[in-house]
């Protein structure tokens, strides 16, 4: 019997590209696809609210909502964005090899990192916005939101001296100028430059073509730094940065949590034989957690609910 995967995407550049190489992947084992672009706006009706669901993250939302409506057999998400609670009904079957994780700038001219004067940088992530201050002090960082092509557009638009992107994300859509600077010393995104791909736990037939696709270290590495940001409860908006890489059969990680001023950090560096690395994000968790990351979640909490 042969089935039509049907592909559900954000219609956004980057999204459009990750779900194509999804679609080829699945098309070279043989599987019949489809792309189904969802803008991710608008109101869809349900019989249950969304909070009974579970579903929560901004981004992934529509998808979720059009995948339990069964307008979509599977989703295809940049994993950073998902929230690490999934819908009910709803599992993660494949982590693509993950990309570049790191984070880059990208400038006018990076001669404004050596001068003693006040310059501004543009990001709307908090994790970014915290990292840079904590080594820029003297700096402005201002909110800039959008898809990729709509905040390089915003660069160009605005006299900041810089904005902060994935790299992976520029690379992907070949947006990536030659002379942006990596942050090798910001720590990126839990899952970071990381693909996910998910489907109906009911669905066998998504989920055997999906297995297919995993990289599994690449799932391992994702699955303790969201377990590590899962424990703190920071969600996908924290100042919460988390990295683990496996090289000779070890795990090695490296996890932080800041202020929203980035005046404070609190991290943790540690690495484990692959064959423990079951529990190894909560343990690293924890760490933080009783070196004073409760106060300074709990601080997070009422900073946040004051902001939205
Ligand atoms: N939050 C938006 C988002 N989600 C995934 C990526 C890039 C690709 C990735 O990190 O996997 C981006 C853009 C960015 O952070 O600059």
């Amino acid at each position: 019997m042969s089935k039509i995967i049907r592909i559900g995407t954000r219609d956004s550049e980057l999204a459009l590209w990750q779900a194509h190489t999804v679609q080829h992947k699945l098309e070279e084992l043989g599987y019949d696809t489809t792309l189904i672009p969802i803008k991710s706006t608008g109101d869809q009706v349900l019989d249950k609210p969304l909070y009974e669901l579970g579903i929560t993250g901004i981004f992934t939302k529509t998808l979720d909502v059009a995948m339990l409506k069964g307008q979509i057999d599977i989703a295809v998400h940049s994993m950073k964005d998902v929230p690490t609670q999934l819908p009910k009904g709803i599992v993660q079957v494949a982590v693509l090899e993950r990309a570049i994780t790191n984070d880059i700038l990208v400038h006018k001219g990076a001669d404004f990192l050596e001068a003693e004067e006040p310059s501004t940088i543009a990001t709307g992530s908090l994790r970014r916005k915290a990292q840079w201050l904590h080594k820029y002090p003297h700096h402005q960082v201002v909110d800039l939101r959008g898809n990729v092509n709509t905040r390089l557009l915003k660069l160009i638009e605005n006299d900041w001296s810089g904005a902060i992107f994935a790299q992976a994300g520029l690379q992907r859509i070949k947006l990536l100028p030659k002379d942006a600077l990596i942050l090798d010393w910001m720590v990126p995104a839990p899952a970071q430059g990381a693909m996910v791909v998910v489907a109906q736990q009911s669905d066998d037939f998504s989920k055997e073509a999906l297995h297919k696709l995993n990289h599994s270290d690449s799932e391992i590495a994702t699955g303790i730094e969201r377990e590590f940001l899962r424990t703190l409860e920071g969600g996908c908006t924290a100042p919460i940065g988390a990295l683990a890489q496996i090289k000779d059969q070890k795990v090695y990680f490296e996890g932080v949590l800041f202020s929203l001023d980035g005046k404070e950090k609190i991290g943790v560096e540690k690495n484990i034989p692959l064959s423990k690395a079951k529990g190894f994000g909560q343990a690293c968790a924890k760490e933080v957690l009783e070196k004073g990351g409760d106060k300074l979640m709990e601080a997070l909490r009422n900073e946040n609910s004051a902001i939205h």
